[in-house]
């Protein structure tokens, strides 16, 4: 097994918020060591001197082969960018444009020190072989929709996946059942993949409560919130739940989901892009929920640069509460790394820097003028530092990215092959 020395690293494990001036030493897949000072042999030494170390970046929802689909159709309402422009495009996406949409969204995400995510969407196959070959960490999901006939083949498909890649790819890939949202799965079909996550021990990720209108919309067809339709179908019952958005919930709502297994996925970044309003973040941490941080797609959010979305969860609840007290640096950070791994149910795996875990981390270089001089490494972290800033990016001790040359993708092949795809399948719409 391979063992890397990663030498003179600020080490910010985000067990605490203490950083230290120390080495880590990766055997294999897991972290075998990190203090002050190691002595040891190992295969490759990385000399960090000038670079933070800490956890690798969550997504906790993304939809990777989104990334063809970027700055394709911007500024619209969610309800006419999803129906007109997203689902026709969607319907044209082969399997092959799929496999490096995903490839792309990769490729940004191990550039922007991202190891680990959750993905819902069509042709999940490809996305699995894509992860397979990038070395990143992802929790798969078939998006399941109901409004057509052949809600069979799909969830014929998403049992499929779950079969054939689940603890695949030395276990980097894990899979989840995905009834996509209120809106598009009727109680009957969302109360059957509820008794099939049950009965296989497979969490579910979700859409909830992301606008208005759906609130009116649920409200309508069945006389309750979002919230509460997905309480009444059992779905915070006993499922580890991973739920995307939940910007709109009254007091009740919140109460609903109070000791849930899983929790919400906060998206700021597409929240704000789609004019979707504000998470109530702080009330529902303040009742014990996990509250983790995602990007949503590239079609709606732009970038999946983790970092943008560590800021603009900051900066959304200080606004909102008018006090910048609100959702400290370090809160965020935490949330981008240990939170979001809790949402995966990875986080006996990764979320922090610890002996025994896997080796999912990533070095930030801070010699730059824009990350000196150091005060407070974690407001450097959350309020300063961009996805390009990140140096090395480690997945289950494998390097995808030194000094930022990606090592697992050939990027001028992946540009040549988007270009081509994206212009077909956007044609004329
Ligand atoms: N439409 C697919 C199944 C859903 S996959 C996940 C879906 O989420 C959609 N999606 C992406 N971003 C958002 C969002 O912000 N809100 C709701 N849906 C989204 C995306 O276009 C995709 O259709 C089918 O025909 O089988
Ligand atoms: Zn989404």
């Amino acid at each position: 097994m391979k063992r890397t020395l990663i030498k003179g690293a600020t080490v910010l494990t985000m067990t605490d918020e203490t950083p230290f001036t120390g080495d880590l030493l990766l055997d294999g897949e897991h972290i075998a060591a990190i203090r002050p000072n190691i002595d040891a042999d190992a295969d490759e030494v990385i000399w960090a001197e000038g670079m933070i170390a800490m956890p690798g970046l969550i997504n906790a929802h993304q939809h990777t082969p989104m990334s063809l689909l970027r700055g394709f159709s911007d500024d619209l309402k969610l309800m006419d960018w999803l129906d007109r422009k997203m689902l026709p495009a969607e319907a044209r996406m082969t399997p092959e444009d799929i496999y490096w949409g995903a490839k792309l969204s990769m490729a940004e995400m191990i550039r922007s020190g991202t190891t680990a995510f959750a993905d819902m969407y069509i042709h999940m196959n490809e996305v699995a072989s894509a992860v397979e070959e990038t070395g990143m960490r992802a929790s798969l999901t078939r998006g399941l929709v109901f409004v057509a006939e052949d809600g069979g083949r799909r969830m014929k498909e998403a049992v499929e996946l779950i079969d054939r890649w689940n603890g695949k790819a030395d276990g980097r890939i894990t899979t989840m059942l995905g009834p996509h949202s209120p809106y598009t799965c009727q109680p009957g079909p969302f109360r059957e993949v509820i008794e099939l996550a049950l009965q296989r021990d497979i969490p579910i990720h979700t859409h909830l409560a992301e606008t208005k209108e759906e609130v009116v919309r649920i409200r309508e067809k069945y006389g309750q919130t979002p919230t509460e339709y997905l309480y009444h179908l059992g779905l915070f019952e006993q499922t580890h739940a991973l739920l995307a958005h939940s910007v709109h919930l009254n007091r009740r709502d919140i109460r609903l989901l109070q000791g849930m297994r899983g929790g919400v996925s906060h998206n700021p970044v597409s929240n704000l892009k789609l004019g979707c309003g504000i998470a109530p973040v702080p009330d529902l941490i303040d009742q014990g929920i996990t509250v983790g941080l995602g990007t949503d797609g590239a079609g709606s959010a732009t970038t999946v640069d983790m970092f943008a979305t560590i800021r603009a969860a900051t900066w959304l609840q200080k606004l909102d509460y008018g006090d910048p007290t609100r959702l400290p640096a370090w809160q965020a950070l935490r949330m981008a790394t240990l939170e979001s791994a809790r949402l995966l149910k990875l986080d006996a795996e990764t979320g922090t820097l610890e002996a025994g875990k896997k080796a999912d981390l990533i070095l930030i270089d801070i010699r730059k003028p824009h990350l000196q001089p150091v005060h407070t490494i974690q407001s450097l972290l959350a309020y300063g530092a961009d996805g390009s800033d990140v140096d090395t990016t480690i997945v289950n001790g494998r390097i995808l990215m030194r000094g930022r040359q990606l090592l697992t993708i050939n990027e001028e092949e992946l540009y040549r092959q988007v270009s081509r795809r994206a212009k077909r399948i956007t044609d004329g719409l």
